[in-house]
């Protein structure tokens, strides 16, 4: 069963729609992460799920119940939606356990303390019901938002970049946890970010936005491994590309050599070009080899070099664990992969 339905859904800022004829289905007990550029329409998505804006066009569903059409506008308070955002917005004169208490007024009281106590243990912090935000860690006031959002059994969740202002070091630790904490509940959500690794981390499929649109939706490896555009494939991680001509018989002819994949086609040759990521690439040293080491990084694990590959930089690690100067000649090549084709369209 499904646990929200968007349908066709537009929305304008003046004459430019920010949202374009917009739909996704996202199941029930699943997280679904929308992903894309600064400015795509993330969070004026959100907005609408949440009642916070009225559409131009379009359906919106949660659960059973229709909340948004041409003539029906059901009120955000009515939605039965939970919300976190990224600056934690908890009150700062309540306590924690006010804040998490904040939507249950309509609880019996003894009903509503309960609740407060086990959404309490469920953020595995039991002692500070009566601290104030202000005496809590970024990670913890996030735990608290997630204990508040989901007090009062909301039907569905949004959560708008909620560990941006989490430290590195621990946020995808926090990721986890308030992941586990959203899948023992049983509530569908729906995550905004910008960070693909997030995105990897707590979302079950990517929904992945631009210009209003959802141009492609998925679980994360069938995206990063067949993305339907250049788009798709640039967000979800740096690569070059490197015309390449296929046939049957030979495999990929490019600048680079030949290579066979199991490309798949009912054509005998085709023209475009391949997407490579820098797991596709093998660099070795090479006296003899045509590109030479720009730069280097030292990543912690490994180190990274930066070459021109068709006119192109990209960084990647050389084989081998192989340590190489700035200026060693070295050589790239194909390593044989499931490749991310872009056809010419008159090929
Ligand atoms: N109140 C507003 N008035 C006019 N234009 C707006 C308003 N709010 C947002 N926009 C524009 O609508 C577009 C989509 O904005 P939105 O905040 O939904 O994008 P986003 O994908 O969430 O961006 P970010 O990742 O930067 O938060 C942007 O071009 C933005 O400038």
């Amino acid at each position: 069963m499904s646990s929200l339905v968007l349908e066709n859904l537009v929305y304008r800022y003046g004459e430019k729609a920010v949202i374009d004829e917009l739909s996704l289905v996202v199941a029930q007990n699943e997280i679904v992460c929308l992903l894309g550029a600064s400015g795509c329409g993330k969070t004026t998505t959100l907005k609408a799920i949440a009642g916070l804006l009225t559409l131009e066009q379009g359906q919106i569903k949660i659960g059973d119940h229709l909340v948004n059409d041409g003539c029906l506008f059901v009120r955000a308070e009515h939605r039965n939606i939970g919300m976190m955002f990224q600056d934690y917005a908890l009150f700062p004169h309540l306590t924690v356990a006010q804040n998490i208490a904040f939507g249950l007024s309509a609880w019996p009281k003894q009903a509503r303390q309960a609740r407060v106590d086990e959404m309490l243990q469920l953020i595995k912090l039991p002692d500070i019901a009566a601290r104030y935000p202000h005496q809590l860690s970024g990670g913890q006031q996030q735990r608290v938002a997630i204990a508040r959002a989901l007090a009062y059994k909301p039907k569905f969740l949004l959560l708008d970049e909620p560990f941006s202002n989490i430290d590195h070091q621990v946020r995808f630790q926090l990721m986890e946890e308030i992941r586990q904490i959203i899948k023992s509940q049983q509530v569908s959500a729906i995550f905004v970010t910008h960070s693909k690794e997030e995105a990897f981390a707590f979302a079950d499929k990517l929904a992945v936005m631009d210009r209003g649109k959802i141009v492609q939706l998925g679980y994360a490896e069938d995206l990063f491994t067949a993305p339907n555009s250049k788009l798709v494939a640039e967000f979800l991680g740096p690569g070059i590309y490197l015309a390449a001509t296929y046939n049957k018989n030979i495999g990929f002819t490019t600048e680079l050599g030949l290579f066979k994949s199991d490309f798949s086609t009912e054509k005998a040759a085709l023209v475009g070009e391949l997407y490579l990521r820098p797991q596709h690439l093998e660099l070795t040293a090479d006296l003899n080899g045509v590109s030479s080491v720009l730069g280097r990084r030292f990543m912690g694990e490994k180190w990274v070099y930066r070459v021109e590959i068709a006119s192109q930089l990209l960084e990647l690690p050389a084989s081998n664990g192989q340590i190489l100067e700035v200026g060693e000649c070295v050589s790239v090549s194909i390593l044989t992969h499931q490749v991310n084709f872009f056809i010419q369209s008159n090929s």
